[in-house]
């Protein structure tokens, strides 16, 4: 597979390492593309990996294209590419946040297979939760995309209207985590532990419970049940998170998260 990724910055370069480790399919090619190189000479020592500023030639020289630029910068490399864009061989796989197919196809137009992709960071350890959807020319891909992330992590196809609302819970959701692990990490420090200790330990408990319910399948709160012992330590401690708005707080979030992408959608 030849593959492009359009702009490596923070998720880019997470999908660089991911498809670099994955073992599921031959990357005959992968070229990875920013207008400053300088920060990419490492990955020149990968065998199969070009790095190149010029995006038209990482199109000229791939198969599968993803988009991996902020929502604000898509439609300058859009416009770049188009005329490069071949129909018979070019799938067009867009990560950006709040850029809609049909927004896409008003500059490349509709006979290029667009997909559009929601990973998170951990797709560079192969872990990640990434939403697929596409509509008209895409359809006949989405089995190609589903191999690509497939390879690192788990993919879910959704509706495209659904997008948004995955965005927030699956991408954003990686940074919601680390926020609660490093809660975490303060009250074990408080409580006497180093810091390097205290980040072990409950980086760990958050995988301990994250691997119970992926391997299980139970609700969560059948998994709390097992550690609530009557009168004991743990119920003390949940129920005076939930009175200080614990659930509350996160699920707020998430919707203002969810809004913040409205606005993005609506920023050009
Ligand atoms: N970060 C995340 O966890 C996730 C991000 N996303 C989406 O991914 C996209 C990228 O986000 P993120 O990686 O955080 O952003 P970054 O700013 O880290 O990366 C964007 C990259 O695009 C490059 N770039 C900008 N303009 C051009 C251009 N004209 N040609 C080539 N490269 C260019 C920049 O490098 P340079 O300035 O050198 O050109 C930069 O490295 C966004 O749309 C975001 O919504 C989606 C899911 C998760
Ligand atoms: O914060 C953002 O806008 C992007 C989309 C999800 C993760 N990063």
């Amino acid at each position: 597979m030849k593959i492009a990724l359009i702009g490596v910055g923070n998720l880019g370069l997470s999908i660089a390492q991911g498809l670099v480790d994955q073992t599921n399919f031959d990357i005959e090619q992968l070229v990875l593309t920013k207008r400053n190189v300088s920060n990419l000479d490492g990955w020149k020592k990968h065998p199969h990996v070009l790095v190149t500023p010029s995006n038209i030639d990482a199109v000229r020289a791939s198969d599968v294209i993803i988009l991996c630029v902020q929502p604000s910068q898509i439609n300058t490399i859009l416009n770049e590419i188009k005329d490069e864009l071949d129909e018979k061989r070019h799938v067009l796989i867009s990560t950006i946040t709040g850029r809609k197919i049909s927004e896409i196809a008003e500059i490349v137009g509709n006979k290029i297979a667009i997909i559009r992709s929601m990973p998170n960071t951990a797709i560079s350890v192969g872990e990640s939760m990434t939403c697929i959807s596409t509509n008209g020319t895409g359809k006949a891909k989405i089995g190609l995309a589903e191999e690509i992330f497939n390879a690192m992590g788990e993919t879910l196809v959704i509706d495209e209207s659904k997008m948004q609302a995955a965005t927030v819970v699956c991408a954003s959701g990686i940074a919601f985590w680390m926020r609660l692990i490093r809660a975490t990490t303060q009250g074990a420090i408080q409580l006497g532990f180093d810091a390097p200790e205290a980040k072990h330990m409950a980086t760990q408990a958050c995988m301990g419970a994250a691997t119970l319910l992926l391997e299980s399948g139970n609700h969560p709160e059948e998994e709390i049940d097992k550690v609530t012992t009557p009168q004991g330590c743990t119920i003390s401690g949940l129920n005076e998170m939930e009175h200080e708005g614990l659930s509350s707080a996160l699920i707020k979030g998430l919707m203002k998260s969810y809004e913040k992408i409205s606005q993005i959608m609506t920023d050009k």
